[in-house]
């Protein structure tokens, strides 16, 4: 089945979404920051991504019906506090659009916002096409002037078909530990995967896809590790004691968000490795675009038992003991060093 329409629907959704975010990342001031109920903060392009990207599918795709699971909801912008923010909302959704001559966005209402926001409430599931969103992915990022990125992807019967990953901060030339980190003017990087066609890359602002691969050495000495930035999402305890089974010798890249699925596509480094706090239950739009954009370049992601991730049981991704991602001559070690250290870690308790 081709895929076509809508990888072009999620391309130009993706890409103006970043141009929004990047605007307010720029602008960025305290008071962007609210606080949800889950402390998380929550900022003005969080929903104004949401929204966007909900606007740009229905019109792109009137002939398709139109489920998104997405993370956000509009609650915290009906109270009195919310009105100024949803406000800015709409002013940087209709700002972005009118770039697009297509679009007549004059007319989008405070209550469109709205509705954009909350038609991410889909439950997702095993039957259908969904389509799954985050906004933001690494809030955290985003607000330290960091990496983010924006994530969408196509479920069908349960399955990823296709991912989308903008990422406006991720430097065009490598960022494996290997590297110099080049300037921020040449970042922006745009990674898509189609099932069964490969992954590419290209700069968010234009040029042509180039096709990218994962990493082929089978050597963990000459392999790095990506991890969270936030020590708070991932043990990074759990991972350096892998690391040193395995006999990797590099430090870990650690940066926020599904970009750590990017950098590995393109095979800046060789491992991605996440273990987050017992009792955190991960979500499909936290890990369905990044993985598919590491599978499609020929690379694994599964669960820290090495089982594949199954998206079709709803908004929840319930793994066993975290998710590990690298190339398939990789995989066995690291599933044997993964299941090393957590038996020590268990026996140690
Ligand atoms: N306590 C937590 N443990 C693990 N992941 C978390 C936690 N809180 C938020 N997240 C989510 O983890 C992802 C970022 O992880 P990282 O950047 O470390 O890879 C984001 O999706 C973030 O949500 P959000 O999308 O709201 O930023
Ligand atoms: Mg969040
Ligand atoms: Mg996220
Ligand atoms: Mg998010």
């Amino acid at each position: 089945m081709s895929y076509e329409k809508e990888l072009a629907a999620a391309k130009k959704a993706a890409t103006l979404a970043a141009r929004l975010c990047q605007k307010v990342q720029k602008a960025l001031l305290q008071s962007d920051v609210q606080s949800k109920s889950d402390k998380s903060p929550v900022t003005v392009a969080d929903y104004g991504s949401q929204a966007l990207i909900s606007f740009v599918l229905e019109r792109e795709l009137p002939s398709e019906p139109f489920s998104l699971v997405a993370e956000e909801d509009s609650g915290d912008l009906h109270n009195e506090s919310g009105q100024e923010t949803l406000k800015r909302i709409t002013e940087y959704v209709i700002d972005t659009l009118a770039s697009e001559e297509t679009y007549d966005s004059s007319s989008i209402t405070k209550e469109d916002v709205i509705r954009a926001i909350d038609s991410g409430k889909s439950e997702g599931g095993s039957s259908g096409r969904h389509w799954v969103l985050d906004p933001i992915d690494g809030t955290k990022g985003f607000v330290r002037g960091d990496q983010y990125a924006i994530a969408l992807a196509l479920l069908h019967e349960g399955k990823v078909v296709l991912g989308v990953l903008a990422c406006p901060n991720l430097p065009l030339a490598s960022i494996g530990s290997n590297h110099q980190h080049s300037s921020s003017k040449d970042a922006g990087c745009l990674f898509f995967a189609t099932i069964g066609e490969g992954t590419y890359m290209q700069a968010l602002d234009g040029s042509s896809p180039t096709r990218v691969y994962v990493t082929a050495t089978d050597n963990p000495a000459e392999a790095s590790f990506f991890e969270s930035f936030e020590a708070a999402h991932s043990s990074h305890g759990l991972s350096s004691s892998i690391a040193e089974k395995l006999g990797v010798k590099a430090p870990p890249v650690r940066i926020d968000s599904q970009a750590k699925y990017g950098a590995l596509s393109r095979g800046d480094g060789a491992i991605y490795m996440r273990f987050a706090r017992k009792g955190y239950r991960e979500k499909i739009w936290d890990h369905a675009a990044g993985s598919i954009v590491v599978t499609e370049a020929g690379g694994m992601v599964t669960d820290g038992a090495g089982n594949p991730l199954d998206f079709s049981k709803g908004r929840f991704l319930d793994v066993d003991s975290g998710i590990i991602a690298t190339n398939q001559k990789l995989m066995p070690l690291l599933l044997r060093a993964v299941k090393e250290s957590l038996n020590e870690k268990a026996s140690s308790l």
